[in-house]
């Protein structure tokens, strides 16, 4: 059952065209991924699907509500948790989600039994009575998703749920993701540019400058590429580089101090081009293709993570910098 439909979204920021006509549906009970990398139109069309941004053109359908009209319809079947730390410290963890639950209209006579069940989905239960203030950010960000349930939605939205969270607490917070749609069919859209989240995910969309660049399965996904991927540093990469076209017809890129380049058996290559080769190969790693190498084919650019590391070095900062100004 489809329980989101996009048609042909379009969103204009003045002259600039930040999502230009992306189409997809999402299934009930699909985790589906958003993956591309910073400025490719993620944020701007989450917003659009949660009601809160307006699209210039198009049309999108959410659990049979349509997103421009039925925004109220569309809010009371979503849950969010965006980037922007939103919880507030100086409450306990119940006292949040209890807010949240006034603000939905969740019955008061069922709110107490929500509280409890959400706060159990996701290990918190031990510190309903603590102040989020004493909270690590991986249980922050845990009790923002419990919060995200409270109204029982539809679809949960994640904008880019573990940004800035150690490697453990990630895996923790997509452990909880995941048994939730296992055990409540819920349906997941997050955003994510990170690979190793990406996988998790029952299905991707690829999106680059504002444009649907491949949609499928991660596994379909790096089918595509095929093979596996060489990444070999040599004493004379641009020379190496025409002989290895010459002798094995194989066009190779070149990557910073490495040349990269995808092959069929990357363990039957790796003998063979070292012994081609005597003496030139300084360095060779294989391995199978990743979702960047998938990015990397249909983009002629890679998501390169240290870099994507540094900008969320740098959105920390500025969280850190604009909460000392409050
Ligand atoms: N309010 C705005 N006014 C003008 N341009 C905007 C606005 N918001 C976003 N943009 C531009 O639209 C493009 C898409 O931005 P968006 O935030 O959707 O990207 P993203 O994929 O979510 O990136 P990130 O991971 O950095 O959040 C970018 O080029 C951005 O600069």
């Amino acid at each position: 059952m489809t329980i989101l439909h996009v048609e042909d979204i379009v969103k204009k920021y003045g002259d600039f065209q930040a999502v230009k006509g992306i189409s997809f549906a999402v299934e009930k009970g699909e985790i589906f991924g958003f993956l591309g990398p910073n400025g490719a139109g993620k944020s701007t069309t989450i917003k659009i699907l949660c009601t809160l941004l307006s699209l210039t053109s198009g049309k999108a359908v959410l659990n049979g509500f349509d997103v421009s009209k039925e925004t109220l319809k569309v809010r009371q079947s979503i849950g969010l948790v965006f980037q922007d730390y939103s919880l507030d410290d100086r409450l306990t963890a119940e006292e949040n989600l209890y807010f949240h639950g006034m603000l939905y209209n969740v019955p008061r006579e069922l709110l107490r039994e929500r509280m409890e069940q959400v706060l159990k989905m996701v290990d918190l239960i031990e510190r309903k009575d603590d102040q989020v203030r004493k909270f690590s950010g991986g249980m922050k960000r845990r009790l923002e998703i419990a919060r995200g349930l409270l109204h029982h939605p539809k679809v949960l939205f994640l904008d880019e749920p573990t940004i800035g969270l150690d490697p453990q607490t990630r895996r923790a917070i997509w452990n909880h993701v995941i048994n939730l749609r296992d055990e409540f069919g819920l349906t997941v859209f997050m955003t994510t540019h990170y690979m190793e989240e990406a996988e998790h995910c029952d299905r991707i969309a690829i999106i680059d400058h504002g444009e649907i660049v491949a949609l499928d399965s991660p596994v379909s996904l790096k089918a595509q590429v095929g093979g596996d991927i060489i990444t070999v540093k040599t004493n004379q990469n641009e020379e190496i580089a025409k002989l290895i076209q010459e002798r094995y017809n194989l066009e190779s890129k070149l990557e910073g101090e490495f040349l990269r380049l995808e092959v069929q058996d990357g363990s039957s290559f790796v003998p063979q081009i070292v012994a081609d080769f005597p003496g030139a190969i300084l360095s060779i790693h294989v391995h199978e293709p990743t979702l960047d190498d998938v990015f990397l084919k249909l983009t002629g650019r890679a998501i390169r993570d240290e870099l994507i590391s540094e900008a969320d070095r740098a959105k920390q900062k500025v969280r850190s910098f604009r909460k000392g100004k409050r």
